[in-house]
């Protein structure tokens, strides 16, 4: 589903790769930690998958495409395939709940009768039935998650990544947010999730990809956030 072969990124800026030789297979159904340091280059994976960065050399596929052949006007296309949950939410304040994820459809065009149908059942595998009219400063934190993955999700993407999504939740609501994308994760959908969290990824005992200044250093199934040896 991910295919980096001897990736290497370097920013215009910056003298050291960003990511130096990377390859890496990620399967159709994987669920994938990516840990390490700040500033070894979880981010820039991400960015890579979603060609919002080029790489300086090396290959990324995803999803059967080489990025490097996919035109311009095919990224958003690429992009659809692809749900993205970030630390800090990003919800539009000024909508519900309903709102906020009815409107990752409306923007790619859905009829509002299939808008109707699946945004509640989206609301509700993500545990936030009865609260779809909720604005968002009515949540939690752990609520607001929950929102944003609804929104990640909603048009079924084969790749859902995730950039730090417990960065700014409390560890008992931590739980739920991965038992969430664990559920997703069930449904087919590859799971990428770049973390400092310790504790949620030595809970989880899911494949763990380790970078430390641009290189893979470890690459563990059923891997611990530290080094089990
Ligand atoms: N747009 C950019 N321009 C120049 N350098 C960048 C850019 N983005 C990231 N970098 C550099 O690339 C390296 C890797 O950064 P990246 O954001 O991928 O790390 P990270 O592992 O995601 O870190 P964090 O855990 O803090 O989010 C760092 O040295 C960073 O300074």
């Amino acid at each position: 589903m991910i295919h980096f072969e001897n990736v290497t990124k370097v920013y215009p800026t910056q003298k050291r790769a960003a990511l130096e030789n990377v390859s890496i297979d990620v399967e159709k159904g994987e669920f994938v930690f990516l840990v390490g340091p700040s500033g070894s280059g979880k981010s820039t994976f991400l960015r890579l998958v979603l060609k919002e960065e080029k790489p300086t050399k090396g290959r990324v596929h995803v999803a059967g495409k080489d990025l490097a052949r996919l035109s311009n006007w095919k990224v958003p296309h690429l992009r659809r395939r692809i749900g993205c949950v970030f630390q800090d939410f990003r919800l539009l304040p000024n909508k519900n709940v309903f709102e906020n994820v009815a409107f990752a459809l409306e923007v790619i065009g859905k009829p509002r009768r299939f808008i109707r149908k699946v945004v509640p059942e989206v609301v509700e595998l993500v545990g936030l039935e009865g609260k779809s009219n909720r604005m968002p400063d009515e949540l939690s934190g752990g609520e607001q998650q929950r929102v944003a993955i609804a929104r990640a999700f909603v048009n079924r993407p084969q790749i859902l990544l995730a950039d730090e999504p417990t960065g700014n939740i409390d560890p008992a609501t931590s739980i739920g947010i991965m038992k969430v994308l664990d559920r997703i994760n069930r449904t087919g959908t590859t799971v990428v999730m770049a973390t400092h969290d310790a504790a949620i990824v030595d809970s989880m005992r899911k494949r763990v990809i380790e970078l430390e200044e641009g290189v893979v250093v470890r690459d563990q199934t059923r891997g611990v956030y530290g080094q089990a040896y």
